[in-house]
């Protein structure tokens, strides 16, 4: 079944606030979108109004090319799993999973085949019998998923539905719910404030801040190519490290060193820049091909456990970057806390942000 949605021009206003701001989006047929972006971006209003629990303050919502903007929730056939799932306690978990169906007086002899499909699907058949109270906070979150999936929707609109886990149940239910959904298709919109849930398990993101859409794209593209400055520094554990440089006709100097910046007229222009690494990108130690050199004293190393996550101080100000831990080797080879250093990174890993606008200065060569 096709169901791709389509939102043109969305927006929502709240007593004198704007929540989401002129949006613009498309989620394809068995796509998962996840929408990020920090507290207050507008992505659980977003989601509300996908639902249907909130109105359009302006803008459409299409289905399958359908108008369903002015659709009740219940008519649209979505489903919303959230982060508080409340199951019935006085109910089996069978109960609770074909409650929706017994509310809607759909023919019993349905019920036991589509229980059965998505206890199996989810693993639940041992627990069909239990009540709540007798499950971990995983299998209450799977009874919710089964719930949720039982309907067969057409979208499955997720809250957080994460976030009261622990680490390791999360995890758990993190990979139920990619498996449901390599099996099921049915198209996903995930909301999470966590850009490292949002990067493993999107098809694609969409990043919000203060209600308007920064970039919307595959994680790899968002961590290779940041449109502007606020995906740069939102995307990508470490964060990137960003400097607001001056430059004049078209030339950056790094230490010494210039850097060109692309042959636009909005970059020859620019009176500074943000020039965006990641500590990943740089070394302790020399790297091939064109690269930047940065002097720089170490001030403190974090183990992480395959790696250092190392910060210095250099004349550009506060850098963190990444070293292997090589457990074998010399480990006089390891910078130490005062210790002068070297840092170098290639050219091809640099990212430039307009001053003025925030833009990415390359953009255009992505886009
Ligand atoms: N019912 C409401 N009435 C008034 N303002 C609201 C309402 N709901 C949301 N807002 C405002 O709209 C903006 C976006 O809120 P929203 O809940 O969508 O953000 P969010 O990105 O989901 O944040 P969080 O991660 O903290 O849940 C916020 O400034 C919020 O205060």
């Amino acid at each position: 079944m096709m169901s791709g949605i389509r939102l043109e021009n969305i927006s929502k206003q709240f007593e004198g606030s704007t929540a989401v701001n002129q949006l613009s989006l498309e989620i394809a047929d068995g796509e998962f979108l996840v929408l990020v972006g920090p507290s207050g971006c507008g992505k659980s209003t977003l989601l509300r109004l996908l639902a249907g629990l909130e109105e359009v303050s302006d803008g459409r919502i299409l289905l399958d090319g359908t108008d369903i903007t002015a659709q009740a929730p219940r008519e649209r056939n979505f489903s919303m799993i959230f982060q508080n799932y409340a199951l019935f306690p006085h109910m089996t978990v069978e109960q609770n999973i074909t409650f929706g169906m017994r509310m809607r007086n759909e023919p019993k002899d349905q019920h036991q085949a589509r229980v059965d499909r998505v206890a199996g699907l989810l693993q639940l058949e041992p627990l069909l019998k239990r009540k709540p109270g007798k499950l971990s906070g995983g299998q209450r979150q799977r009874v919710a998923m089964a719930r949720a999936i039982v309907r067969d929707p057409k979208l499955f609109l997720m809250d957080e539905p994460l976030s009261n886990l622990d680490a390791r149940l999360r995890t758990e239910v993190r990979d139920g719910i990619m498996q449901l959904h390599q099996q099921l298709k049915t198209s996903t919109v995930y909301v999470t404030h966590d850009q490292m849930e949002a990067m493993t398990m999107a098809d694609r993101i969409a990043v919000l801040d203060k209600g308007h859409l920064q970039q919307i794209g595959a994680p790899e593209t968002l961590y290779a190519h940041p449109a502007n400055l606020f995906v740069a520094g939102f995307i990508g554990t470490p964060s990137m490290n960003l400097f607001l440089l001056p430059c004049a006709a078209g030339v950056l100097i790094v230490e010494n060193q210039p850097v060109h910046l692309p042959q636009t007229d909005h970059a020859q222009a620019l009176t500074d820049v943000y020039l965006g690494i990641r500590p990943e990108h740089i070394s302790d130690r020399p790297v091939e091909g064109e690269s930047l050199q940065l002097q720089a004293t170490l001030t403190y190393r974090e183990l992480l456990g395959a790696e250092y996550l190392c910060h210095a101080d250099t004349t550009l100000g506060k850098i963190r970057y990444v070293r292997k831990n090589q457990l074998r080797e010399n480990t006089g080879d390891i910078p130490q806390p005062g210790d002068r250093i070297t840092l170098h990174f290639s050219l091809h890993d640099l990212h430039l942000f307009s001053g003025q606008n925030q833009q990415n200065l390359h953009r255009e060569n992505f886009l």
